[in-house]
């Protein structure tokens, strides 16, 4: 299979690289690389021979490929994808952009939550296959046992996203901003004397002053955080709020019958690893062994840890996780409300079972089809 790779070297596009050559994906097809700004150029070490770098914006050199994964983004996807399909092209559109993910002739690819939806529309002729929002396939890799089972009334969703959802520019701005909050009282911090409150303030002071680096997150984040993400819609969501019940129902594939799935949305100064905390309300009194049972056996990467103070510091938090494909699930108990509420909290790598490991794992589908 010949694959066209487009946005390889970009943040999301190098953990897809890495990924391919930890699993050998590169010696099963034959892979061309193309470029938005360096035709010509020389593509990614990936231990074998590749030609040079091909135009991203050549319909023609597009065409030749059997299947196309893109992770250049949003506009390039608006911009190359409809002419492409217009010029006759009948391949294969794996792509991490959110562009086309709610279009009637595009699946939605998390296949450890998702395999037989997308093998049904493989059997059906589905072309286009797109990676889900990084919050909405980090719940469902953590939740994968409860939906299936049917236990699930509604889930509601808190969010702690990290810096990286935003981009490669905002990972960099929260190290500044840390790095300015430490400099602006370094003076009094090495002076065991000096008193809290007078660095209290004067990090208060740094963070509100109009040369704390703000200009890719629009504020500060670091030592604060941001309770908005994405854009405002009428129904008083954020988009990645509304993303949450839209995307969960079609990946699940049932729109004709949505689970309901709303919360907040929030950034806060993690690298990679977005949070979740989940109050879910179950159609029925389970008894929490159960839960752990079920939840543990969903799939390979989702990890039950037990709902202890020691074992949530160890395992369940971003620093724990970040670079890895595990996705912990703990802090499961009953609620006050009763016994059909669970709590729930989980961590993953957003640029790995979020953006990447779902369109890697899409290829190998094709592969053994
Ligand atoms: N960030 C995230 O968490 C998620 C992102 N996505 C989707 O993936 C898309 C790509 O995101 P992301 O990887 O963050 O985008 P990046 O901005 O890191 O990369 C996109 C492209 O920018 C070009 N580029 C320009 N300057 C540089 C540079 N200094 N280093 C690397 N690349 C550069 C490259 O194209 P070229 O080589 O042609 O010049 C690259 O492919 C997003 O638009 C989004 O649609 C999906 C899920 C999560
Ligand atoms: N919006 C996500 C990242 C992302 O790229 O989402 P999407 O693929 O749905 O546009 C975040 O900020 O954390």
């Amino acid at each position: 299979m010949r694959v066209g790779f487009v946005g390889w070297r970009g943040m999301v596009g190098s953990v897809l690289m890495e990924r391919m050559v930890a699993e050998n994906d590169f010696a099963l097809i034959e892979p061309i690389f193309f470029t938005t700004s360096n035709v010509g150029g020389t593509g990614p070490a990936i231990g074998k021979d590749i030609p040079t770098l091909k135009d991203a914006n050549s319909i023609d050199d597009l065409k030749a490929m059997d299947a196309i994964i893109s992770c250049q983004g949003g506009d390039y996807t608006n911009a190359i994808f409809p002419s492409l399909r217009a010029a006759g092209w009948d391949g294969y559109w794996i792509d991490a952009a959110s562009s086309l993910r709610m279009k009637d002739d595009a699946i939605i690819v998390l296949d450890p939550v998702n395999l037989g939806v997308i093998k049904d529309g493989l059997s059906k002729g589905v072309k286009n296959f797109i990676g889900g929002n990084c919050t909405v396939s980090l719940m469902l890799m953590a939740l994968g046992g409860l939906y299936r089972e049917g236990l699930v009334d509604w889930v509601s969703s808190m969010t702690y996203q990290a810096a990286s959802g935003a981009g490669a520019q905002n990972m960099r701005e929260l190290i500044s901003q840390m790095g300015s909050i430490h400099a602006s009282v370094k003076p009094l911090l090495d002076n065991p004397a000096s008193a809290i409150l007078d660095i209290d303030r004067q990090v208060a002071a740094s963070m509100r002053s109009d040369a704390f680096p703000t200009d890719n997150f629009g504020a500060p984040l670091a030592g604060s955080l941001l309770p908005y993400i994405d854009k405002q819609l009428d129904s008083g969501q954020s988009k990645e709020e509304w993303k949450g019940q839209a995307e969960t129902n079609k990946i699940l594939g049932r729109s004709a019958n949505p689970l309901a799935v709303d919360g907040l949305c929030v950034r806060i100064g993690a690298m990679r690893c977005h949070s979740q905390a989940l109050t879910i309300k179950l159609n029925r009194d389970v008894p929490l062994a159960d839960i752990e049972q079920i939840l543990a056996s969903a799939n390979d990467w989702v990890k039950v840890v037990p709902n202890s103070r020691e074992a949530s510091l160890k395992e369940l938090t971003p620093t724990a996780v970040t670079g890895t494909l595990s996705v912990p699930v703990g802090r499961l108990r009953k609620m006050n409300m009763g016994p059909e509420y669970l709590s729930a909290f989980t961590v993953g790598d957003q640029l790995l079972w979020g953006a990447a490991e779902p369109l890697r794992r899409m290829l190998r589908v094709l592969l053994d089809k």
